[in-house]
């Protein structure tokens, strides 16, 4: 089993990323774990208190189940990855079951946070995009497929990404293996890693 970790800012480009690796493999030889679905759980907050919550801090993380179930598809068994909401800021009733695959991808903006999970990461990539295009890319997914409005964004990113990305994201790119740059669709990077993960399987 090959585990790759893929970190970088909100609206760097991890998911795009992603999809561009998934690709080129065979769906029953991967399998993806977002960061996103182990937030913790806040079922005894109100919906209020939830939007107070600090997203961007590694507390906000559950690394605990998250490095357990890597751990256990690392042996070869089957996970149940929770299943999160945007919207409601909370897991939400259904999980998704995960089978171990060849190749295992764990994407998310404070992965490489954990010593423990970077170390079950044979690849680490840290996807790198500029802060503005960064802010523009999220102010305009954040409208269209996470129900905020911009103001409510340029706030959060003055109070909380901006500092938390400085803090504890941007000081994990000196853990990563690759760098993408990824101001630009950048498909010479996306062979590269493809080549790489082939090489290993
Ligand atoms: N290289 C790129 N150039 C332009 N837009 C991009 C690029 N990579 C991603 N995007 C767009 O930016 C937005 C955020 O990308 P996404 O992959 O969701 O980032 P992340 O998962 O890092 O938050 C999406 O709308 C995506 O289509
Ligand atoms: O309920 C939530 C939980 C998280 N966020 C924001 O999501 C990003 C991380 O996702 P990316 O896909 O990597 O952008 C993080 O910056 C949190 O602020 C949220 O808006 N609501």
């Amino acid at each position: 089993m090959l585990i790759i970790g893929i970190a970088g800012g909100t609206g760097s480009g991890k998911t795009t990323v992603v999809n561009q690796i998934l690709n080129e493999l065979p769906a029953d030889e991967v399998c993806v774990i977002s960061q996103d679905s182990y937030y913790k759980e806040t079922h005894h907050l109100t919906y209020q208190e939830r939007t107070k919550i600090n997203f961007d801090h590694p507390k906000a993380i559950d690394f605990d189940l998250l490095v357990n179930h890597i751990s256990d598809l690392r042996k070869g068994e089957i996970i149940e990855q929770p299943v999160y909401s945007f919207v409601t800021h909370d897991r939400v009733k259904d999980t998704l079951i995960t089978h171990p695959r060849k190749v295992v991808i764990v994407e998310g903006i404070l992965i490489f946070n954990s010593r423990e999970l970077r170390d079950l990461c044979d690849i680490k990539i840290f996807v790198h995009a500029d802060a503005d295009e960064r802010l523009i890319r999220r102010v305009r997914r954040d409208i269209e497929e996470r129900g905020r409005d911009v103001n409510e964004v340029l706030t959060r990113y003055q109070n909380t990404l901006k500092p938390m990305h400085q803090q504890f994201i941007e000081p994990t790119k000196n853990y990563a293996d690759i760098i993408i740059p990824n101001d630009r669709y950048n498909t010479v990077a996306i062979d590269i890693v493809r080549t790489v993960i082939s090489q290993k399987l």
